[in-house]
């Protein structure tokens, strides 16, 4: 591919690059529009409507009128027009993901699985739109009949970071329509395209008019926007993902209208690696859990701890598996490192090695800034809980190994922080497998894996990670409320 030329003139449906929001069922120019670059190159890649706080309010008015028609439907009507945005997504699964490297930086193919990652919500919330079952309960009396019914929540609201452009907007979404309640979407800033072309597809499968909307918004039309959601009445629900920090704002700023809220915030996942383990298949994990995304996840391991009798081994192992990866433009071939999202990523990562280095760890490999957004992915041996990296989220491609000696030691580094979402641990020892799932502090334990996501599982945290839990039966139930009908017999 010429690297000058932009990526997205190789769409082969040109007419996926939407750059208007979505605004009942109408394409909207919005008041005024901002840029989307390409985090590789730098280069503009479109302009796109920037919406404000008004149009949020018409949206959410859009969407209360869509709801009574949507929530009237059969669940197999709602199924079979997912099951259609679900065929969509997939037959054009190329140039989402065209879109996805282009604008967000991972690398093709990697952009095309989270292509089909995020089309799987909407396959699995398709059928489960036909399984919101109610109950019978046992009666109090013999004039009475007790029934549970689960309704609507009624108008949603998703807003979605940048890392996951399109799995992060149909998990919360295929729920929300599979239960029968419209949305109303704001991507991030940074990866706008992938959200629009996802809502084009959308409309495409039959979706009507106001049960989707999608405002794209620059960072300040962004909290604008979040402050009518969260101000709003008819709003019932907001999911968000992103960071801790501004999950705490949302919810802040909801208590007013005591919205219900799904959160899935920031992460600061342990990795650890017990001397019984398989040192080739931990080094394997690692890779995985650690450089998906260039690091740019919230279930990326953030923190390895290993043991001692095995410390060197794995450090050399994994630190020569980390020099063969391949950093560039997500459209070269080969490469399986992207750049980071925006500069604020590299100067973070930079920020959390030069302060290791500090305090005593060594490089292992990597180390360096390249040209633009890149970062060498790295490797420090010699962590120690008083460094930046022990504490805080990197989301960039820097592996700081501890070691340690005891299992307890390890579990009490590892639930030492205010987080709780995803936790890795290699061993072959079933007791131990047993001890240590039981006594991590996580929403989440990948036990000999690295890669634990799929649209089956409850995925969500514990403590300031978050509340709820997206995908799998239970991932439905953020979006429908509980009524309990008791029904007594008037004949007698
Ligand atoms: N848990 C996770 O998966 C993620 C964690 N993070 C963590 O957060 C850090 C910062 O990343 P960032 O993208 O800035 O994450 P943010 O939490 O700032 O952004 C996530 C989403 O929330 C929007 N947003 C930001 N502020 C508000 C607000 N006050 N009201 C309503 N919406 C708002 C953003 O819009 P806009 O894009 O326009 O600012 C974006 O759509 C990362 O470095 C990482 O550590 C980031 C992304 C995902
Ligand atoms: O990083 C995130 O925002 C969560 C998505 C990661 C996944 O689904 O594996």
């Amino acid at each position: 591919m010429d690297m000058k030329a932009s990526p997205l003139s190789l769409l082969k449906d040109p007419t996926l690059l939407k750059t208007d929001a979505l605004i009942d069922g109408q394409w909207l120019k919005g008041p005024s529009r901002f840029d989307v670059h390409d985090p590789a190159t730098g280069m503009k890649l479109a302009d796109v409507a920037n919406l404000g706080p008004r149009d949020a309010e018409q949206a959410i008015a859009a969407a209360n009128a869509a709801w009574p028609a949507w929530r009237g439907k059969t669940a197999k009507e709602r199924s079979l027009i997912l099951r259609k945005w679900y065929d969509l997504l997939m037959a054009n699964q190329e140039d989402l993901g065209r879109l996805m490297t282009a604008e967000q930086g991972k690398p093709f193919a990697e952009a095309k699985g989270e292509v089909a990652y995020g089309a799987s919500f909407v396959e699995w919330f398709a059928e489960e739109a036909k399984r919101i079952n109610g109950e019978t309960l046992p009666q109090f009396d013999n004039n009475r009949r007790l029934l549970v019914i689960r309704q609507p929540i009624g108008v949603c609201a998703a807003i979605t970071p940048w890392n996951f452009p399109l799995a992060m907007i149909t998990r919360k979404v295929a729920p929300a329509l599979a239960a029968g309640c419209p949305v109303v979407i704001k991507p991030a800033e940074l990866t706008p395209l992938t959200a629009l072309a996802a809502a084009e597809l959308a409309m495409r499968a039959g979706i009507p008019p106001g049960v989707l909307n999608l405002l794209p918004a620059d960072g300040a039309n962004s909290i604008a926007i979040g402050k009518v959601i969260c101000a709003s009445d008819t709003v019932r629900h907001i999911s968000f993902t992103g960071s801790t920090e501004v999950g705490r704002i949302l919810m802040a700023q909801s208590a007013p209208t005591v919205k219900k809220l799904s959160l899935e915030l920031g992460g600061n996942a342990p990795f650890i690696v017990f001397d019984d383990a398989d040192i080739d298949s931990a080094v394997e994990g690692a890779i995985a859990s650690k450089y998906r995304n260039a690091g740019q996840t919230c279930v990326c391991a953030n923190r390895l701890y290993v043991q001692e009798g095995v410390y060197d081994q794995f450090v050399q192992k994994f630190a020569a598996k980390v020099r063969t990866m391949k950093v560039g433009n997500g459209f070269e071939e080969g490469v399986v490192q992207g750049p980071l999202i925006e500069p604020a990523a590299v100067d973070k990562v930079q920020k959390h090695l030069d302060d290791a280095k500090a305090k005593g760890a060594q490089v292992v490999t990597g180390g360096s800034r390249l040209q633009g957004q890149f970062f060498e992915p790295t490797v420090l041996s010699g962590a120690t809980g008083d460094m930046l990296c022990a504490r805080e989220e990197t989301f960039g491609p820097l592996a700081p190994v501890f070691k340690f000696k005891s299992e307890q030691e390890a579990i009490a580094a590892a639930n030492d922080t205010e987080f709780g979402l995803a936790s890795y641990f290699y061993s072959r020892d079933v007791g131990r497998i047993f001890r240590v799932s039981e006594a991590l502090e996580y929403g989440m334990v990948g036990i000999n894996v690295g890669i634990i996501a799929t649209e089956h599982v409850p995925f969500g945290g514990v403590k300031q990670s978050g509340l709820g839990r997206e995908g799998s039966h239970h991932g439905i139930d953020e979006y429908v409320e509980i009524k309990y009908l008791c029904v007594g017999d008037v004949l007698k």
